[in-house]
C-alpha cells in the first residue's frame, strides 16, 4: 500500500460533478494532440493536473491554470510520445512542486513511476491507472475513481491505445497488435458502456466517444483479433515526422533533470 493524501467528502451525485471536478479538453493543432487539464475545484487548493502537456502550448495552459486559480500538482503522460515533445519537464520548470508522472514500464524518467492499480490523488478526486500496452509497452489509460463521490459518468484517458473510431499504431516503440487488442478489450471494453473516453489525438475532428459506442462503431476494434492484426499491419502509415527527436527527449520528460529521483507518491 501506497501512502497519499487521500480524503473523501460525500455530496450528491446529480449536482456535485460540475461544482467538484474542473475538467478542460486543450488542443495543440500541429501534433493535434489533446491535453487534458483536471481540477478538484472544491477542495481548498484546488489541486490540478495536466495529461499530456506539449511543449509547444505549456505557456497556454500555465496561463489557463493561474487563470482559474488552480494548484498545478502533477503533470502526467499517458506513454512516451513519438510525434511531439511533451511539455511535462517544461511544466516543472515553471511550477515549483510540480511533480511528472509516467509509467514504469515506459522505462522513461520522471519523480512518479506508476502501475496498474495505482491511483493519483487531486483532492478528494482519483485516477486509477490502467495498464494498456501495445501501441508502446509503457501506454496507460488513466480512468476517474471509481466510488461513489466520483465523477460519473467515470472518464477514461486512453492515451494512443483508443482513438475515436481508431487506436494507435502498433509499429514502434515496442508496439504489439496483439496486445493493444487485448489491453483494448480488458481494459477499456471493460468499464460501464456509459464511460466517456478522452484520447490523446484526433485527426478527424472529434472530441469525445464512450465505450458503448467504440464496441459498436470502432472499425479495428469490432473485429476479431486476427482481423484486427491483419489491418494493423497493413495500415502503412508514414512515421512521425518528429520520431528521432521526440521519443529520446520523452523519455526524460522532454528536459527534466535526469538526476531527479522518482518517488512513491501514490496508494494502491
Ligand atoms: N503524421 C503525424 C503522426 C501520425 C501518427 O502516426 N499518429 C500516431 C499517434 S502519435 S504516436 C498513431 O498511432 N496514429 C494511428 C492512426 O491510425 O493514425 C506526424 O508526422 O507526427
Ligand atoms: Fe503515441
Amino acid at each position: 500500500m501506497r501512502n497519499h493524501t487521500a480524503s473523501f467528502s460525500s455530496s450528491s451525485s446529480s449536482s456535485w460533478y460540475s461544482n467538484k471536478l474542473l475538467f478542460r479538453q486543450l488542443f495543440e493543432k500541429e501534433s493535434s494532440t489533446y491535453t487534458y487539464l483536471l481540477a478538484d475545484v472544491d477542495h481548498p487548493d484546488k489541486p490540478a493536473l495536466l495529461i499530456d502537456p506539449v511543449d509547444r502550448t505549456v505557456d497556454r495552459d500555465l496561463t489557463l491554470v493561474k487563470e482559474l486559480g488552480l494548484k498545478l500538482i502533477y503533470a502526467m503522460n499517458t506513454h512516451v510520445h513519438a510525434d511531439h515533445i511533451t511539455g511535462t519537464g517544461l511544466v516543472k520548470t515553471r511550477v515549483p512542486g510540480v511533480k511528472s508522472i509516467i509509467s514504469k514500464a515506459s522505462k522513461s524518467k520522471a519523480d512518479v513511476l506508476i502501475e496498474a492499480g495505482d491511483k493519483i490523488h487531486f483532492g478528494d478526486l482519483f485516477l486509477e491507472v490502467r495498464a494498456t500496452p501495445g501501441h508502446t509497452l509503457g501506454c496507460v489509460t488513466y480512468v476517474t475513481g471509481d466510488a461513489p463521490d466520483q465523477p460519473q459518468p467515470r472518464m477514461a484517458f486512453t492515451g494512443d491505445a483508443l482513438l475515436i473510431r481508431g487506436c494507435g499504431r502498433t509499429d514502434f516503440q515496442g508496439g504489439s497488435s496483439q496486445q493493444l487488442y487485448q489491453s483494448v478489450h480488458s481494459q477499456i471494453f471493460t468499464l460501464p458502456k456509459e464511460t466517456l473516453l478522452y484520447p490523446a489525438h484526433d485527426y478527424k475532428g472529434f472530441t469525445v466517444s464512450t465505450v458503448g459506442e467504440e464496441m459498436l462503431y470502432n472499425p479495428r476494434l469490432t473485429k476479431d483479433e486476427e482481423e484486427f492484426k491483419s489491418i494493423m499491419a497493413n495500415l502503412n502509415l508514414p512515421y512521425p515526422k518528429m520520431i528521432d527527436i521526440a521519443v529520446p527527449a520523452n523519455m526524460v520528460c522532454g528536459l527534466q533533470d535526469p538526476s531527479a529521483k522518482p518517488d512513491e507518491a501514490l496508494s494502491k
